[in-house]
């Protein structure tokens, strides 16, 4: 639910800017477009004060993460909330442009280097009663996940599956690392891993095709639609029960149980640590080794 302003509200510049990003010029202009009509009532007036926009950012390019961010900051807009969404899912065994097998490098490298990257900005951004908020989706998957921290780049054995689900667990342990981080520097910013429960979307176009039979003839009955898929992504970013409130795991709008190695804090430290040394940036939790 949007904050419904008022035009003169937004010639007053009460206006919220948000910046949508990814590899994807088309899909991303596309949805800048929806959100720019949806805001505009049929006689030209705006119904809420959203400012949307399309920055080019390939989670799988080190590179590009670096220009995205660059690009951001040009901008001087604060940032309040960062919802670390994109994903891949059962892609076969394949190098992201840094060397880094898909899963891992796309699904987690590349939002710990996006978010390490934003922290100023959102430590900036965030106060006392407006915390900034970092969002990231992981999945289910997260349960049956493993993370091998002699292995990350599944180079003595590859499966999809067991690729994806290390990816997303990796997710969870960098959230609560995130949040512990946060918390130890007295910043204002907050870190949740949401589950956003099995929606039909375009994630599973690598899925075997027995599996595309049955989802085709059961996504009705078994599957969210992306906007409910959303809900509990965009419940953690603006609901006002989560103002302050950090490290946790939701699911369908609740505080949820994650594996019970996601708690493990040598764990979500090794897996910073190695993640900072992968990204060659500093390593912000060195200090509480
Ligand atoms: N669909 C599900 O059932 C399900 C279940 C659990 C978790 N998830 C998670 O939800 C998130 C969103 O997935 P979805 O279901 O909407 O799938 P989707 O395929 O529709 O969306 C994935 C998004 O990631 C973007 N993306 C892919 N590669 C990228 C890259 N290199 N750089 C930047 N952006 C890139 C795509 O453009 C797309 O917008 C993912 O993290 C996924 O793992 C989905």
């Amino acid at each position: 639910n949007l904050p419904r302003k008022d035009s003169n509200a937004v010639t007053m510049g009460a206006r919220e800017n948000l910046c949508i990003s990814g590899n994807d010029e088309s899909e991303g202009q596309e949805a800048v477009r929806k959100i720019k009509e949806e805001t505009v009532n049929g006689k030209g007036t705006i119904l809420y004060a959203i400012v949307p926009t399309f920055l080019h950012c390939d989670l799988a390019s080190m590179k590009s993460i670096r220009q995205f961010v660059q690009q951001f900051r040009a901008k001087n807009c604060p940032l309040h909330v960062l919802v670390n969404n994109a994903g891949v899912m059962l892609v076969p065994e394949r190098k992201t442009e840094d060397g880094f097998e898909e899963h891992f490098g796309l699904n987690y490298l590349g939002h710990f280097l996006l978010t390490n990257l934003l922290l100023e900005t959102l430590k900036q951004s965030g106060t006392r009663s407006r915390n900034a908020r970092v969002i990231t989706v992981s999945s289910a998957t997260h349960y049956v996940g493993r993370l091998h921290l002699n292995d990350l780049q599944s180079r003595c054995s590859y499966s999809p599956h067991g690729a994806y689900a290390q990816s997303k667990l990796a997710l969870v342990l960098f959230t609560y690392r995130l949040q512990h981080l946060m918390t130890a520097d007295g910043s204002h910013v907050t870190a949740n891993v949401v589950d956003p429960g099995v929606v039909n979307t375009e994630l599973y176009k690598n899925v075997c095709w027995a599996t595309k039979v049955v989802k085709w003839m059961t996504a009705w009955l078994f599957f969210k639609t992306p906007e409910e898929g959303a809900s509990t992504s965009i419940y953690a970013a603006v609901s006002p029960e989560l103002e302050g409130v950090g490290g946790i795991y939701l699911y369908n709008e609740q505080r949820t149980k994650s594996t019970d190695v996601s708690y493990d804090e040598e764990l979500q430290r090794r897996l910073w640590t190695e993640s900072c040394k992968m990204t060659r940036i500093s390593d912000v939790g060195s200090r509480d080794l």
